[in-house]
């Protein structure tokens, strides 16, 4: 018996999953992690607590299964996108990680469009948006330059990982364009926009491609876990890329929704390079020579966890939606938008916050559970209706993953709203899984994705649209799609006024 191990750096929490050459999981484990908000709109995170998770879910892990030790063939990673973590000249973390989901950065996005905004588009294929990695650069680089002078290391949360798990700085395509400092098309960093903002090559990792190997587990891990073998590890991926090859979105067919804090709608693009404009997000995908699409909704899971840790922190998530599949589509008049860290897709709104409109003195916690679950599936439709509109691409079938895709009735009203049968894995956690994937075709278990996906992608349940439940949501949306527009300018002067 051999073993990989897919490590998924969440925003949430650590996911490890060890799996067999026959794609059977023989272990999983977790350790949460919390995201520190000092103020509206910032969203950071301790990279030490990561570290702190992985020893726990390594340990974990070689408790459930202790020839781990000895038979564990490859390590790999998938990672939340373009959160910041800089480190000094002695390996050091210089501040918290800016994450994905901070948008501190307005004004350091409208600095870029307006002295590079072509250059930018023309070779990452994205714009500047608050998530991505550059203007958490420039934001340190105008703000904190004591910080920023320290600065000898620019890494991506994963890539923290493997730092300390190898010694080796590096990194990988998928994650490295989420920077907005990649050229997507040659695959290298783009030094014209290193140039343009003053950034040292030096200060980047190295690029390899996701499956490659980075190094081997160093002497200090490897007698912390008592591994008796040296164990490769490989560069692994951006947490939606590697969601998607764990999703078996390698090819066109289906797409992808992932709810995991984020939520995530996401469709295969072949090695022809597309060009949405920004529109939509563009990146390299981890499956080797392709690329994928994407619209994001900012706060996907983390609205549903903001709502349960404030109005139910006693109960379970079973517990708090055990009523929604017998309210009827809508929650009887109640509306939520998401919106309660800003927005991305399609909405580039960093000031815009959340709504519920509707209330009345019926509606109950579970009427608002429902809304919350409508009002981030609605707005994963806004990215599944840009797909449509801006990329050309129809689903009838979706690959669903994240924590999202362990409640079915959220699974069923996906298929409602989407219009579209939804699937769920057998494993839902579809990054680790991918990761765990890229393990095993970096150990050479397989040659590509596609190979390993024959063995370790299964799909468990399939939910068809609910006719009624479709023409009901479908009026519904056409409601939520004004509440943006008509909330707009209300959110930006409330936040003014903090
Ligand atoms: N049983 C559940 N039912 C519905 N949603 C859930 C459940 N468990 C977790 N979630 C949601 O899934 C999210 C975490 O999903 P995950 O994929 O682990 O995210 P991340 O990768 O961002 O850490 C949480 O924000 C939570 O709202
Ligand atoms: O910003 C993005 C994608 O552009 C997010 O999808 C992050 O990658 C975080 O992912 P989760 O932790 O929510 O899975």
């Amino acid at each position: 018996m051999a073993y990989v191990l897919g490590i998924d750096l969440g925003t949430s929490s650590l996911k490890g999953l060890l799996m067999t050459e026959k794609g059977d999981v023989v272990g999983e484990a977790s350790a949460a992690y919390p995201i520190l908000t000092p103020q509206t709109g910032f969203s950071e995170q301790e990279p030490d607590q990561w570290l702190e998770a992985a020893k726990k879910v390594i340990a974990a892990l070689i408790q459930k299964t202790p020839d781990m030790t000895t038979k564990l063939q490859g390590i790999s990673f998938s990672g939340q996108m373009h959160s910041l973590v800089v480190l000094d000249e002695n390996k050091q973390s210089i501040r918290p990680a800016i994450l994905w989901n901070d948008v501190r950065t307005t004004k350091q996005c409208q600095e870029i469009t307006e002295k590079a905004g072509d250059l930018v588009l023309g070779l990452t294929k994205n714009i500047a948006l608050e998530g991505f990695t550059l203007p958490k650069i420039l934001w340190i680089q105008e703000n904190e330059s004591e910080n920023w002078e320290k600065v000898r290391y620019m890494m991506l949360p994963k890539d923290y990982l493997g730092f300390w798990l190898t010694g080796t700085f590096a990194t990988d395509f998928s994650d490295a364009a989420g920077t907005l400092l990649l050229d997507i098309a040659k695959k290298e960093w783009a030094q014209p926009i290193l140039d343009s903002f003053n950034i040292p090559v030096e200060r980047l990792p190295k690029l390899f491609e996701s499956q490659d190997q980075i190094g081997v587990l160093t002497d200090d891990i490897k007698a912390l876990f008592g591994f008796e073998v040296d164990v490769p590890v490989f560069a692994g991926g951006a947490d939606n890329a590697c969601a998607a090859v764990g999703s078996g979105i390698i090819q066109d067919g289906a797409g992808m929704c992932s709810i995991g804090t984020s939520g995530v709608f996401l469709s295969f693009e072949s090695g022809a390079l597309a060009d949405y404009q920004g529109k939509l997000h563009l990146f390299n995908h981890a499956a080797k020579g392709d690329y994928y699409s994407m619209g994001v909704t900012l706060a996907a899971g983390n609205s549903l966890d903001w709502f349960k840790n404030t109005f139910a922190a006693d109960q379970s998530f079973p517990e708090l939606l055990g009523g929604i599949a017998a309210l009827k589509p809508g929650a009887d008049g109640l509306l939520f938008t998401p919106y309660i860290v800003g927005e991305r897709t399609p909405h580039v709104d960093s000031q815009i916050r959340g709504a519920f409109i509707g209330i009345d003195t019926h509606h109950t916690l579970t009427h608002f559970a429902k809304a919350v679950l409508e009002g981030i599936t609605f707005s994963l439709k806004d990215s599944q209706v840009m797909m449509e509109t801006v990329a050309g691409r129809h689903f009838d079938r979706i690959v669903s993953v994240g924590g999202g895709a362990k409640n079915p009735d959220w699974l069923q009203m996906q298929a409602d709203i989407f219009n579209a049968t939804i699937v769920n894995l057998t494993v839902e956690q579809g990054p680790g899984l991918g990761a765990a994937m890229l393990a095993a075709i970096g150990a050479g278990w397989f040659d590509n994705a596609a190979e390993a996906a024959a063995v370790f992608v299964h799909y468990k349940d399939e939910f068809t649209p609910n006719l009624e439940h479709v023409a009901a949501y479908a009026k519904l949306y056409a409601l939520y799609s004004q509440v943006y527009g008509v909330t707009k300018n209300l959110s930006h002067d409330l936040l003014a006024l903090n």
